[in-house]
């Protein structure tokens, strides 16, 4: 099964007179259960193809289809509904609640899913155990470094069981311990839980864990290719 199709996809940003591609006539198909790694130099197009297959935002034309749903005609409203439910997002500004604990963070999603309290609770201090933050649950994001931050955001991602991931530099500010100890996750949920991941980095690390890996350049996409995954020992 197809997790995301993009079809054609064109993003154009206007910065005063300057016309910057963002995507330049990007197709591509990710099947359920991929492990795929988008690299490419800084301003390559990766967060914008990252936006584009989330529903964060719409491009100018040509198409996206997730879990089988065309996504790119929705209005904002249903475009977070359908995000609500399908993806989890790894997002560099982690977006976390500044007044609301880690564990609150975490619970925050499920909440407005509807998930009960309790059910929530358990959840919440599973997934805080997974990222290492144990012990960690009840401090403001203002208390944590930005790596445990980063890792608060990847617990709230993956609490709501998504059946997508899509994330952004997941291990931009994390030491080679904690970046092993995230891969780990991500590998254990994508293969024991069919999770899909698609990650956009710089970090070999991360690269080295990928079955699939997508190169960008200039909003274009010049290498495809799969791979033996080749897991680093940090
Ligand atoms: N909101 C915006 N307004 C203007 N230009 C933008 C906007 N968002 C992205 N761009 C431009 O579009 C191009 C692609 O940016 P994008 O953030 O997708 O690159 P990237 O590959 O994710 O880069 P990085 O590795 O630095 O995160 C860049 O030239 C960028 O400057």
């Amino acid at each position: 099964m197809t997790a995301i199709s993009c079809r054609e996809l064109c993003k154009t940003f206007r910065q005063g007179e300057e016309l910057i591609t963002g995507l330049d006539r990007v197709s591509l198909d990710i099947d359920s259960g991929s492990f795929v790694s988008l690299s490419g130099p800084s301003g390559s197009g990766k967060t914008t193809l990252l936006n584009a297959m989330g529903g964060l935002d719409t491009p100018d034309s040509g198409q996206v289809t997730v879990g089988g749903t065309r996504i790119d005609g929705l209005d904002r409203g249903e475009r977070a509904d359908m995000r609500l439910h399908n993806i989890g997002f790894v997002f560099q500004a982690y977006n976390l609640v500044p007044v609301l604990s880690a564990q609150e963070n975490v619970e925050f999603v499920m909440q407005v899913q509807g998930v009960a309290a309790a059910e929530r609770q358990r959840r919440a201090r599973e997934v805080l155990d997974d990222v290492g933050l144990a012990g960690m649950e009840g401090r403001l994001p203002g208390e944590l470094s930005g790596g445990q931050q980063q890792r608060v955001a990847v617990a709230r991602a993956i609490a709501a069981r998504p059946k997508l991931v899509l994330a952004d530099e997941p291990t931009a500010n994390l030491d080679s311990h904690s970046a092993a100890q995230l891969m780990g996750l991500f590998v254990e949920l994508n293969e024991q839980r069919g999770v899909t991941f698609v990650m956009s980095t710089h970090d070999t690390r991360v690269m080295a864990y990928a079955r699939r890996l997508i190169s960008m350049r200039d909003g274009r996409i010049v290498e495809d290719r799969a791979q033996e995954p080749r897991p680093m020992n940090l």
